[in-house]
């Protein structure tokens, strides 16, 4: 199945419109449904030992504070067909971003996370500017048929301010991309399993080695 529907085309332009302006866009459907059933699937099919609880801070200092977050994720490290399909396709992007937008960047990591009933991630920037290598954040969500009810909204603020930008449902297919290191986000407690692919595209600047997260 993901052979039939990896030559899907994906169109960047409305990403690289968002990033040079506002620098956060959300995109509902950006991904085939398909393809969507197939990550699904894959992260539905890890056994509860292949989930951790999520981590906190640089690598090289990781620490898992469930005061902060309570989700529980899994790198993504091509296992899978799917899951070389999603990093390629996200290849593809960066290729895309550094053609267009000049911006550098090297990498591209992703975890699956689960967020069980009750599960929330405080407010925080994935980013400090000049300290991380962390540039621009994307979270994919695989859930469908979300309400309202279900909580689980992403809340995006201003970059200097308290004021709530944007609300974002978990909905199946919805992608979110913004600069890491503007825009405070938190994740709302959900009230059924909420799951999502969260990545980053890292520029590993050689002047900076030690900075991870
Ligand atoms: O799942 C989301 O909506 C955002 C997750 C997040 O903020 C993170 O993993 O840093
Ligand atoms: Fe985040």
């Amino acid at each position: 199945m993901v052979n039939a529907v990896a030559k899907f085309e994906v169109d960047f332009s409305d990403i690289i419109a968002a990033l040079a302006g506002p620098g956060i866009g959300v995109f509902p459907n950006f991904i085939d449904s398909q393809i969507v059933a197939s990550l699904r699937h894959d992260v539905l099919s890890l056994g509860e030992h292949e989930l951790s609880p999520a981590g906190i801070g640089r690598a090289h200092a990781l620490q898992t504070n469930g005061n902060i977050r309570s989700d529980k994720t899994r790198w993504l490290e091509g296992d899978r067909p799917i899951q070389q399909y999603y990093l390629a396709l996200m290849s593809r992007l960066k290729h895309t971003l550094n053609r267009e937008l000049f911006l550098g960047l090297k990498d591209y990591e992703c975890h699956y996370a689960l967020y069980q009933t009750g599960d929330f991630y405080k407010k925080h920037l994935d980013a400090f500017r000049g300290r991380s290598n962390r540039r621009i954040t994307t979270v994919l969500y695989l859930n469908d048929d979300w309400q309202v009810e279900h909580g689980g909204e992403l809340v995006v603020y201003a970059a200097n301010g308290t004021e709530p930008v944007h609300r974002i449902l978990p909905s199946a297919g919805t992608l979110v991309c913004f600069l890491a290191d503007e825009f405070p986000h938190e994740v709302l407690p959900a009230h059924r399993d909420r799951l999502s692919i969260a990545g980053w595209f890292r520029i590993d600047d050689p002047i900076a080695p030690s900075l991870c997260l």
